[in-house]
C-alpha cells in the first residue's frame, strides 16, 4: 500500500526558496502545502510563483496548520533555533537551513526538543546526501590497513601499483590512515547589501555561511573533532569576511579550512591518507551544467577520475555517455532521506539512521565555536578543555 505523501509547509520566501522548494516538489512522495512569510503580500506571491496551494501570513499560522506534517526552515540563522523548537512543539517535522544554529549549545537543544517531540530533524546540508559522498565514506572507512598492509606501506610506496589488484574490488582505493584535510570554500562578493551574511545579529559572518561547509567536510573526513585550533579573521564592517584556520587532531592528524566573501569561487577539499588523497573541487554542489567531479590521486602519481555511478548511465547508442537526466540529485536524495524517516515506525523499530547526521551537525558546530573562540581570543583553542 502506497503511505500518503508527506506534506510539507515553508518558512521565509528568500533566496535559497526558489530552489529548494522545486526540489520538494519534485521528490517522490513529498509535497508543499503552505508558505509562509512575515508579510501576507509576500505569502501571496511566493505561493503563486511555486504553485503553492497556501499563502500563510505569520509562521505561527503554518505550524498550526492540520495540511503541514514537516516545516522547511528557510531563514536567517539566528531564527534557526526559535522556529525548530517552535516547530517541534507544534509536532512537525524539520527540515532546517545550514548553518544549524549559533552555537552547538543550541543544536543540542534544537536535536533535544526534536526527540523529546519524536519528530524527525534534519539539517539541509546536502552534499552529504550526495550519492559520491557514500562513496567517499567508503574509501574512508578503509582507512586503517590491516597490519600486514601497514608493514609494507612502511616499506615501501608503491602499493597500488596496477600490477597488485586490491583486495575488494567494490573499495579499488584504500586512503589509508588520514593524515591531512584541506577545505576551501568561498563567493566573491554575491550578496545585497543588508544581506543577512552580513547582518551581526541575523547571524552573519562567513565562518558561519561558508565556513558550515568546509568544516562539516573536515569533521566528516576525520569523524571527530580537533584537540587544538588556531583560527584568523579578515573583518569589514564588524563581520568576518574571510577566515583561514589550522588544527591538529589526537591522532596527529591535521587540517587547514579556508573560507571566504571576497575570494574566488571554491568548493574545495582534499582529504590525504598515507597512502592516497582524494580530492573534490566542487564537494558543497556539483555545478548545475556539469557531472560531480572527484579524484583520486596515489602515492605513484596516477591519478584515477571518480565518476558516480548515476553518471555511467549507458545511453540509448550505447556508448556510456553521461545523463544529466539520471545524475544524482543531492537536495532530492536529501529531502527523500528524511521523508524516509518520517516513515520509520520508531515504535516498531529501534533504529535511528539521523544519529549519523546528528552527530556530524554538532560536532560541525562545536568545531565553529572554537574557532569563532580562537578569532576572538587571538589564540589557539583547546578543544578538551571546551567539552
Ligand atoms: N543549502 C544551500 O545551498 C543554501 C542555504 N542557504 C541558507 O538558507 C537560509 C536563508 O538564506 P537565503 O534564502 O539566502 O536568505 P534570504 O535573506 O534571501 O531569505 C531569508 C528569508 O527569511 C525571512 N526572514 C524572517 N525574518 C527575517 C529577518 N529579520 N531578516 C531577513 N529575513 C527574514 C524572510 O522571509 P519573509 O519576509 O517572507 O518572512 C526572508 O525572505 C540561511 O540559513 C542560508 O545560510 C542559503 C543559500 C543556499
Ligand atoms: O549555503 C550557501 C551556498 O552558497 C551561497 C553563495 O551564493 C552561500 O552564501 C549560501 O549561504
Amino acid at each position: 500500500m502506497a503511505s500518503s505523501p508527506v506534506r510539507f509547509g515553508v518558512l521565509g520566501t528568500g533566496r535559497i526558496t526558489r530552489r529548494l522548494v522545486a526540489d520538494l516538489q519534485s521528490t517522490p512522495g513529498v509535497e508543499v502545502s503552505a508558505i509562509a512569510s512575515r508579510t501576507a503580500e509576500r505569502a501571496r506571491w511566493a505561493a503563486d510563483s511555486h504553485g503553492i496551494p497556501a499563502a500563510v501570513s505569520g509562521y505561527d499560522a503554518l505550524l498550526a496548520r492540520d495540511d503541514v506534517d514537516a516545516v522547511y526552515i528557510a531563514l536567517p540563522p539566528s531564527l534557526h533555533h526559535q522556529w525548530t523548537l517552535a516547530a517541534c512543539r507544534a509536532g512537525k517535522h524539520v527540515l532546517c537551513e545550514k548553518p544549524v544554529a549559533l552555537t552547538a549549545a543550541e543544536v543540542v537543544e534544537m536535536i533535544a526538543a526534536a526527540d523529546r517531540a519524536n519528530v524527525r530533524f534534519l539539517d539541509a546540508t546536502a552534499w552529504l546526501h550526495h550519492e559520491r559522498t557514500a562513496q567517499f565514506r567508503q574509501w574512508l572507512s578503509t582507512a586503517t590497513p590491516p597490519p600486514d598492509v601497514a608493514t609494507a606501506a612502511a616499506k615501501q610506496d608503491e602499493l597500488f601499483l596496477d600490477e597488485q589488484p586490491p583486495a575488494d574490488p567494490a573499495i579499488p582505493f584504500r586512503v589509508g590512515p588520514l593524515r591531512h584535510v584541506s577545505a576551501a570554500v568561498s563567493f566573491p562578493n554575491p550578496f545585497q547589501s543588508g544581506d543577512h551574511r552580513l547582518a551581526a545579529d541575523l547571524g552573519g559572518g562567513v565562518l558561519l555561511d561558508l565556513g558550515w561547509y568546509a568544516a562539516g567536510m573536515i569533521r566528516f573526513a576525520h569523524g571527530g573533532l580537533p584537540e587544538q585550533v588556531y583560527a584568523t579573521a579578515v573583518m569589514r564592517d564588524g563581520i568576518d569576511v574571510r577566515v583561514s584556520a589550522t588544527m591538529r587532531f589526537p591522532d596527529a592528524a591535521t587540517a587547514t579550512l579556508s573560507c571566504g566573501f571576497d575570494t574566488t569561487t571554491r568548493k574545495w577539499c582534499e582529504i590525504a591518507g598515507q597512502d592516497a588523497s582524494i580530492v573534490c573541487d566542487d564537494f558543497t554542489r556539483p555545478w548545475a551544467d556539469k557531472p560531480a567531479r572527484s579524484w583520486v590521486h596515489e602515492a605513484s602519481g596516477k591519478v584515477h577520475t571518480f565518476v558516480p555511478p548515476s553518471e555511467t548511465q549507458t545511453d540509448s547508442t550505447g556508448a556510456g555517455q553521461s545523463q544529466p537526466g539520471t545524475r544524482c540529485h543531492q537536495e532530492r536524495e536529501m529531502i527523500a532521506r528524511l521523508a524516509d524517516w518520517i516513515r520509520i515506525d520508531t515504535a516498531a523499530e529501534s533504529v535511528t539512521p539521523w544519529q549519523e547526521f546528528h552527530d556530524q551537525a554538532v560536532q560541525t558546530q562545536m568545531l565553529l565555536d572554537a574557532l569563532a573562540a580562537s578569532i576572538d581570543a587571538a589564540t589557539p583553542i583547546d578543544l578538551a578543555e571546551r567539552v
